[in-house]
């Protein structure tokens, strides 16, 4: 630098009308910001926990965010306002207080927050989830739930269960040792695509990697990016390769659903074999019935909708529960024996039969409540600004419902940290979104449409391959030894690959990379294998007894 550039910059540095400006520029910022944020006198918030300057509380999130808010919320109780960087936000943590916001409440909280990823993935918010509330989302809804998930239509889906399930069971008889976390997410998923596509695509190349993609896609989903919360620090996810992970994400995707839509168009109507959800889709599309836009990228957007809300989830009930029926043996026996007991013939397990299944259906709704799949259900946000329990709230807060926390409050269960499938025998509660202390599909306007879709291939499936096989852990290793600790991720699920020497809670464990991108680590993806109950995992196990995440069939049941 030259000696005229120094005087120059000297010039201006020292120049008094600059630093003046600069001064009342400075304070300006502080006095707007201070009056932006300034909580107003007559306003009783929330109790909130002690917050850092900038980040807010995101820091006591963790990596099992649902179990820390569980934690603050012993502390502060059960509506917390809680700070994630700029955004505030309202942590619900008891039963009252969830029905307060899903139903007396429920149209203020109808919507939900807007980001940036579920932006760049799912077309502009053009899909059932996050598209915001309004006829749009009605419409969609309402095709969701007419054209795929009406209990009509589930049972007319009925045979597509039978035969995946059938398939699965036929495996399991070829060997001893089984993988049932990877069955139960290739058979969930093949259900759903042969339910709403007409066809599985676990078989072939393409496929295959599209199942891929949409793991990475609901990862993402998941992931809390930094610049979501304080703005200003979003070139973080430019440099460390997050966005540009998104951006491939979403393209890859594209180009798959382009694939799958241009094949159904080129079949002319009249020559489809069957109709599928896709189709319907198409036609809405093409004759415009439904009075409201929707076009290609809408479509593309509910086929991710059905694809990623309806895998994962379910899967994640089936293992939890197997989980907890290999823990409790006493739990398997009673199970087995309702469900031999009603399955008396040699022919499958009939709509009929599973109604039948009183302790089954228990069990369910406890493996629900005790591992709720998505703990802090979907995020909504307020419209307006409203008093809730006394406390007021603002309007543009973000609310998080902790139903896992609900599920294990004593105020409204007895002895919610113990696996009890009997407290649902004589009770008449259920998850279906009108009994608040059981919330795992949310509830009121925004709640899961895909419930009884849900339900009708857990408890199939369960029934399944309990009525056929008597089950047991590696070694005969007792089931309490059985890791239980869970996986960070939009859906919880069970964290197989942990302890060298398969004890829950013991000390050399091998953890798995958290899923919890906070837009700060190194945007790689985390691979599936090993995930399960056992197999496939790269990293040493302590001792060959270590890996009790597998199952093992103990004894295959004569054909009746
Ligand atoms: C065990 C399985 C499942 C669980 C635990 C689950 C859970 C949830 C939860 C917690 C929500 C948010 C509810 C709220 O905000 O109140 C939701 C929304 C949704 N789920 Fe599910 N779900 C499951 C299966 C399915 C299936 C099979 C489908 C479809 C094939 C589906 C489609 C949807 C859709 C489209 C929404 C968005 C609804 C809206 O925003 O209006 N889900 N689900």
């Amino acid at each position: 630098m030259s000696k005229f550039d120094l005087q120059k910059i000297d010039e201006i540095i020292l120049n008094p009308h600059i630093i003046l400006s600069l001064l009342t520029s400075l304070f300006l910022i502080w006095a707007i910001t201070k009056w932006l944020y300034k909580p107003s006198q007559n306003k009783k918030l929330p109790p909130s926990p002690p917050k850092l300057p900038i980040l807010g509380n995101i820091h006591q999130l963790g990596s099992l965010p649902h179990q820390n808010l569980h934690s603050l919320a012993r502390k502060h109780g059960p509506l917390m306002l809680i700070h994630l960087g700029h955004v505030p936000t309202l942590i619900v943590s008891s039963a009252n207080a969830a029905r307060e916001i899903m139903k007396t409440n429920d149209l203020i909280f109808s919507n939900r927050p807007q980001s940036s990823i579920a932006r760049r993935l799912l077309y502009d918010f053009k899909d059932v989830s996050v598209a915001p509330y309004g006829e749009y989302w009605r419409q969609l809804k309402s095709i969701c739930v007419l054209q795929l998930l009406s209990n009509k239509r589930v049972q007319s889906f009925h045979s597509i269960r039978e035969d995946e399930t059938a398939l699965m069971v036929e495996k399991i008889r070829g060997s001893r040792s089984v993988n049932l976390s990877e069955m139960f997410s290739g058979l969930t998923n093949d259900v759903v695509c042969r339910s709403a596509l007409g066809k599985k695509f676990s078989e072939d190349e393409i496929g295959k990697k599209f199942l891929m993609l949409l793991q990475e896609f609901v990862d993402l989903l998941g992931s809390i990016s930094i610049g979501e919360y304080i703005p200003w620090l979003s070139w973080i996810n430019r440099v460390n390769g997050f966005d540009a992970r998104v951006d491939r994400v979403a393209k890859e995707l594209d180009d798959f659903l382009e694939g799958v839509i241009k094949e159904r168009m080129e079949i002319n109507p009249s020559e489809r074999n069957g109709e599928n959800f896709v189709d319907i889709l198409l036609d809405i599309y093409r004759n415009n019935t439904t009075g409201v836009s929707i076009d290609r990228d809408s479509i593309k957007a509910i086929i991710l909708d059905v694809f990623s809300a309806g895998t994962d989830t379910s899967s994640t009930v089936l293992e939890w529960a197997m989980a907890e029926l290999i823990r409790h043996p006493e739990v398997m026996r009673k199970l087995q024996l309702e469900v031999r007991g009603i399955v008396k013939d040699k022919h499958g397990i009939t709509n009929n039969h599973m109604e039948k299944m009183c302790y089954l259906k228990a069990v369910m709704k406890e493996t629900l409540r005790y591992h709720t799949p998505i703990p802090l259900l979907v995020p909504r946000v307020s419209t307006k600004d409203v008093k809730i329990n006394g406390y007021d709230v603002s309007s543009g807060t973000m609310v998080m419902i902790n139903a896992w926390a609900i599920g294990r409050d004593s105020d409204s269960w007895i002895e919610p940290e113990k696996f009890k499938p009997e407290r649902f025998l004589n009770s008449s509660i259920d998850f279906k979104g009108l009994d608040f202390e059981l919330i795992p599909f949310g509830a009121g306007r925004r709640g899961c449409p895909g419930i009884t879709f849900a339900m009708a291939t857990n408890e199939f499936v369960l029934a399944n391959i309990v009525k056929d096989f008597d089950w047991e852990l590696p070694g005969g290793a007792e089931g309490k030894y059985l890791d239980m600790t869970e996986r960070p991720g939009l859906t919880i699920q069970r964290n197989a690959i942990s302890n060298g020497d398969g004890r829950a809670g013991g000390g050399a464990g091998l953890r798995r990379r958290s899923r919890l991108q906070w837009g700060l680590g190194s945007g790689r993806g985390w691979d599936r294998a090993g995930t399960g109950w056992a197999q496939g995992s790269a990293e040493p196990c302590a001792q060959p007894r270590g890996r009790v995440g597998q199952l093992e069939k103990k004894r295959t049941r004569a054909p009746l």
